[in-house]
């Protein structure tokens, strides 16, 4: 697994989305309180914290699939409290899910053709004939999907449906179907959760290389603090719903709050 990354520090610099004061409540249950941080262009940015801390709540808002009750999220300079999960994905922000969230009777290649039905402009009569402009943007479409492919190395489980395949690949092939999208801003809930210790180190890379090669931005929650601590550039952490910590992956890493709410409990 790759160390720390120097190359993309170097270009990281502004704020592609803010989260400022943001609240969110269900009900009696409080999951986020007053959260404020940003995601800069270029960098990966994990969210952490113990279980319940608010964290897939914060991707949902994020995403537009939860409304805060207060506060606002501006991205790319555009400050909103509402947003539907379509304008979010049309605006570039694509993301993975906890439990893979897959087409499971539908191949590889299908699933990954369904994250490029945004990016479609012709209509479905164009579609339907296969002809002129449409044909040209569907090949444009497979071709695109064909690199994603490649890129991720699936190429043998291209036919294959989905839900025959083991759980390390049905969530490379999830990751695939978001880039598909070609994401500005990547969210990844638990990208390795249920993973062993191999699919770790194979995600970790494509994650890095994502990264790294396309200058996509990435938000990413996981548990595993080793792999936070080895791709993150900087790390937030959530504790009940609060902000506990923001900071480089060593800074977080000695701060005792942290320690106390969530390194303490199993490092
Ligand atoms: N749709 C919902 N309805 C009611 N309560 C919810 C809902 N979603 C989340 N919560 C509550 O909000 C709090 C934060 O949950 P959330 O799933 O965001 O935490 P998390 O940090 O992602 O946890 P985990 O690591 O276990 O996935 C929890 O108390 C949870 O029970």
């Amino acid at each position: 697994m790759s160390g720390p990354k120097d190359a993309v520090g170097e270009t990281m610099g502004e704020t592609l989305l803010a989260v400022d004061g943001v609240s969110l409540g269900f009900g009696g249950v409080k999951a986020i309180t007053d959260v404020s941080f940003d995601i800069r262009k270029g960098e990966i940015r994990a969210i952490i914290g113990p279980n319940g801390a608010g964290k897939t709540s914060m991707l949902n808002v994020i995403n537009g699939f939860y409304h805060p009750q207060q506060g606002r999220i501006t991205y790319k300079g555009q400050t909103r409290s509402r947003m539907r999960p379509y304008q979010a994905a049309s605006q570039g922000i694509a993301r993975t899910f906890q439990n893979v969230a897959l087409f499971r009777g539908m191949s590889t290649l299908d699933n990954i053709m369904v994250g490029r039905t945004l990016r479609m402009h012709r209509g479905l009569f164009w579609q339907m004939l296969r002809f002129g402009p449409a044909m040209r943007e569907e090949i444009d479409h497979r071709r695109h999907v064909e690199d994603i492919i490649d890129f991720l190395q699936i190429e043998a489980i291209r036919k294959t449906p989905v839900g025959k395949l083991p759980y390390g690949l049905q969530k490379r092939v999830e990751l695939g179907r978001a880039l598909a999208m070609e994401p500005e801003l990547l969210l990844l809930d638990e990208p390795m959760a249920g993973m062993n210790m191999e699919e770790k180190e194979d995600m970790c890379r494509y994650i890095l290389d994502l990264n790294r090669h396309f200058g996509t931005t990435i938000a990413l929650i996981e548990h595993d603090i080793g792999v936070v601590m080895d791709l993150s550039d900087r790390v937030v952490v959530l504790e009940y719903g609060h902000k506990i910590a923001d900071g480089t992956p060593e800074e977080v890493k000695a701060d005792p709050k942290v320690i106390d709410a969530y390194l303490g409990v199993g490092h």
